[in-house]
C-alpha cells in the first residue's frame, strides 16, 4: 500500500492510500480515517480500535464521503476508524458502460463479483471489499506485531444508495460467520432485482440467471438468514429523495422481512423533506455512528 496523502482533520488524520488489488487486477484507492484515539498514548495496549466501513453510491470515489459525510467527528467521539473504499475498478483497461452512462461500469461496481465478460476481468468488488481490503489494511497498518486497528473482527458496515445495497448484501451474506457486527444504510437500493438500477447492473455483471441475482439481493437473502441476539438494521431515507419510488423502494424490504426473524428488527426511518444528497447523509451520520458504536462495544 502506498500513502498518497495525509490530511489533518478533526482530532485524527485521513490517510489516502492506493494499492494493487489482486481481486480487481487494478490499482485501487481507499481512504482511512484514524481517530484521535489512534494517536493517543492513553489507548490501552490490548484494545484495538474497531472500524466502520462506508460504501459509497454511484459515481463516487473515496473522497465524496470523506469530504461530505462528516464521519470524522463521530469517529473521534466514539473511537472507531473509518474506511472509505472506491466504488469500482477504474482505468483505461477496465470496461465501463457501453453508452457512457453513470449507473454502470466505472464508479458503479455494485459490490458484486461479475461473472460476465468483459466485466469479470476486473469487477470483483465483493471479494475486494469483504475479503482482500480488510486483510490488506490489516497488513499495512498493523506492522511490527503491534495491532492497534481492527479491520477484520470488530467491524461495522454502512453505505449510501448503491453502497447501502452493498452494505446490506455483504452483512447478510457474511452473517453466519459474523463478518460484521453491525449494519446500517442511507437510502439503500434494497431490492436490486426489482428496480432499474439493480436490474441493469445485475444483468451486466451477473447475466440473465435470476438465481445469481438472488444471491446478492437483500430482499432474498434476509428471508434465509436467521437473526441472532439483539441484531437490528438501521435505515434512513428521505421522503423527498428523487430516487425513492423508482430505485430504492424501502417498503419491499419491510415486506420481505414479514414473518421472518427480522420482522420488527429492520428499522426504516423515513425522514421528511430530505433528498438523496450528502446533506441528508451527514444529518443522520451521528445516529448511525451511535448505533454502530453500541454494537462495536464502544458505549
Ligand atoms: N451524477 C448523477 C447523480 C448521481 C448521484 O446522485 N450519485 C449519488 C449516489 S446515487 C446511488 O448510488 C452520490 O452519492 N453522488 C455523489 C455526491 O457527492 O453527491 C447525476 O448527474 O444525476
Amino acid at each position: 500500500m502506498k500513502v498518497v496523502k495525509e490530511v489533518f482533520v478533526c482530532g485524527g488524520k485521513l490517510i489516502k492510500l492506493s494499492h494493487k488489488s489482486i481481486s480487481t487486477k487494478t490499482s485501487m484507492n481507499v481512504n482511512v480515517y484514524l481517530p484521535k484515539q489512534y494517536y493517543s498514548q492513553d489507548l490501552p495496549r490490548k484494545e484495538r480500535i474497531p472500524t466502520v466501513v462506508f460504501l459509497s453510491g454511484l459515481t463516487c470515489t473515496p473522497d465524496n464521503a470523506s469530504e461530505k459525510a462528516f464521519w470524522q467527528f463521530q469517529a473521534d467521539k466514539y473511537g472507531f476508524a473509518m474506511v472509505f473504499p472506491d466504488t469500482s475498478p477504474r482505468g483505461d483497461e477496465v470496461a465501463s458502460d457501453p453508452e457512457g452512462s453513470w449507473d454502470f461500469g466505472h464508479g458503479a461496481g455494485f459490490y458484486v463479483n461479475a461473472t460476465q465478460e468483459p466485466y469479470a476481468q476486473h469487477y470483483m468488488m465483493y471479494d475486494y471489499i469483504h475479503k482482500e481490503l480488510p486483510q490488506t489494511l490489516d497488513s499495512h497498518f498493523n506492522k511490527d506485531g503491534v495491532a492497534k486497528l481492527d479491520f477484520q473482527d470488530n467491524v461495522a458496515i454502512t453505505g449510501h444508495s448503491m453502497g447501502g445495497f452493498g452494505a446490506l448484501s455483504g452483512y447478510l451474506r457474511g452473517y453466519s460467520e459474523k463478518r460484521y457486527k453491525s449494519c446500517s444504510a442511507f437510502a439503500p437500493i434494497v431490492n436490486p432485482s426489482k428496480v432499474p438500477w439493480g436490474q441493469k447492473a445485475f444483468k451486466g455483471y451477473l447475466g440473465d440467471e435470476r438465481a445469481q441475482w438472488q444471491a446478492y439481493d437483500p430482499c432474498s437473502l434476509i428471508k434465509n438468514v436467521r437473526r441472532t441476539g439483539d441484531d437490528k438494521i438501521l435505515i434512513h431515507i428521505g421522503d423527498a429523495d428523487p430516487f425513492l419510488e423508482e430505485h430504492l423502494k424501502p417498503e419491499l424490504l419491510l415486506e420481505a422481512v414479514k414473518s421472518t426473524s427480522w420482522q420488527g428488527h429492520v428499522q426504516v426511518k423515513k425522514v421528511h423533506g430530505f433528498d438523496h444528497s450528502y446533506y441528508f447523509i451527514s444529518t443522520f451520520v451521528p445516529e448511525h455512528a451511535e448505533f454502530h458504536a453500541k454494537n462495536l462495544g464502544l458505549i
